[in-house]
């Protein structure tokens, strides 16, 4: 290792005497990255701190500290992969560019008593912090479960690369833990799934790949359906115990809220979505799904039956990746299915229960079909709908 360090032109010579982190061997095959030997040299400069971690008793094998001196680290046949907060790169991916990594994943528990781990995404494209909703044991980040430089156990614990379910400690661990400033090996306790959970999970789960619309999911807005997408892919992926979610921040079709809400004060004006981003100097569409694409393959999803109404998002989703969508699975509105199967007057008496989540009227049925008649969307317009 020291060799290999020595000899690589980008690195300064009082590198060698941290032997940091952002140095190890794996890094270094990927010297033609230039890219990355810029993130790489930053922390150069300063000494690399003695991690706490390095205090944990080295007697219990699981938790054993790892070598942080330059001594231990060049005699030590460990092989180091990833160190924190940088891009693990797979060779094996098809995928180039974007990168797409995940930092950290934690369980949520839902009100129905079901759960899914959120996992949050850094990528080498923009600074969003693009998310990805994880239903079922089976679905794995490998950037999140790949062994990072000097980490512990407890640090994986930490950003949510663990199997299983974590447990609450005794009050003397948590005691110990408060009186020491940190989490001892005593401190952790992992309950592991059954295999059986992990393998009952589908080989083609379900997936939604949704951009962020605060107006929609926050706002209570009535003016697109994006709320009750959303709602509707979390049901489906509940009830089949398995799926992904992944969320993309491209508000506004990737115009972002604030020229959203311009478009919005044009269509008050009488034009549609489509003609509003024109008027704005936007495209109708700006969205990208090469980072949609990236997390995807980290979470080991190829084959794909995706929920969506939209073509391109099928067309770029596929496009020069690994990943096929074996399936479409239409996304129904759910005033129009309701006019569809003549429940419409149940929606009057409705009126104002938000607690069905069911979005509707006139604005709501304009976007839409603006959707199905200038954005190829796939939904079929109630033949008993009036003019719009
Ligand atoms: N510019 C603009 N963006 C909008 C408007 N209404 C909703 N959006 C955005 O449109 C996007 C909706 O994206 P998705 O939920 O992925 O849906 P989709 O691409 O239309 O296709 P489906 O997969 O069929 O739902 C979000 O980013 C919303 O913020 C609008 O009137 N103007």
């Amino acid at each position: 290792m020291m060799t290999d360090v020595a000899h690589d032109s980008y690195i300064p010579r009082n590198a060698i005497d941290h032997i940091s982190p952002f140095f190890s061997k794996g890094q270094h095959s990927h010297s033609h990255n230039h890219h990355h030997h810029h993130q790489y040299q930053t922390p150069i400069s300063t000494p690399v701190p003695r991690r706490r971690s390095a205090q944990i008793d080295p007697s219990t094998p699981a938790f054993s500290a790892i070598p942080t001196t330059a001594a231990n680290l060049a005699s030590s046949a460990v092989s180091y992969n990833t160190p924190p907060a940088t891009p693990p790169l797979n060779k094996q991916s098809t995928v180039a560019e974007p990168l797409a990594w995940c930092t950290a994943r934690a369980r949520i528990p839902t009100p129905d008593g079901s759960e899914y781990f959120l996992h949050i995404y850094e990528n080498t494209r923009d600074k969003k912090e693009h998310l990805a909703f994880v239903f079922g044991d089976a679905i794995r980040s490998k950037s999140l479960d790949k062994v990072q430089w000097n980490e512990t156990e407890i640090d994986r614990v930490k950003r949510g690369a663990y199997q299983g379910r974590l447990q609450p400690t005794t009050e003397v661990a948590q005691q110990d833990a408060s009186e020491l400033g940190l989490l001892t090996p005593a401190s952790v306790a992992i309950t592991q799934v059954t295999e059986s959970d992990v393998s009952m999970s589908p080989s083609k789960p379900l997936v939604r790949i949704h951009s962020e619309c605060f107006t929609g999911e926050i706002g209570h807005s009535a003016r697109c359906d994006c709320g009750e997408q959303l709602d509707e892919a979390i049901r489906l992926m509940k009830a089949e115990g398995s799926g992904v979610v992944v969320y993309l921040r491209q508000e506004g079709r990737g115009i972002g809220l604030a020229e959203k809400l311009k478009a919005y004060n044009l269509q008050d004006l009488g034009y549609d979505t489509v003609m509003a981003n024109l008027l704005l100097n936007h495209g109708a569409d700006e969205r990208t799904y090469e980072v949609a694409q990236a997390i995807l393959e980290d979470l080991g999803q190829t084959h794909i039956r995706l929920l969506t109404n939209n073509p391109d998002k099928i067309e770029q989703i596929e496009k020069e990746s690994q990943i096929k969508v074996v399936e479409r699975v239409p996304m129904m509105p759910k005033s129009w299915e309701a006019i569809e199967q003549g429940l419409e007057a149940e929606f009057e008496v409705k009126e104002g229960a938000i607690e069905n989540k069911i979005v509707r009227g006139k604005e709501l049925d304009r976007y839409l079909k603006v959707k199905v008649e200038r954005m190829r969307h796939m939904i079929a317009i109630p033949s008993t709908m009036g003019v719009l």
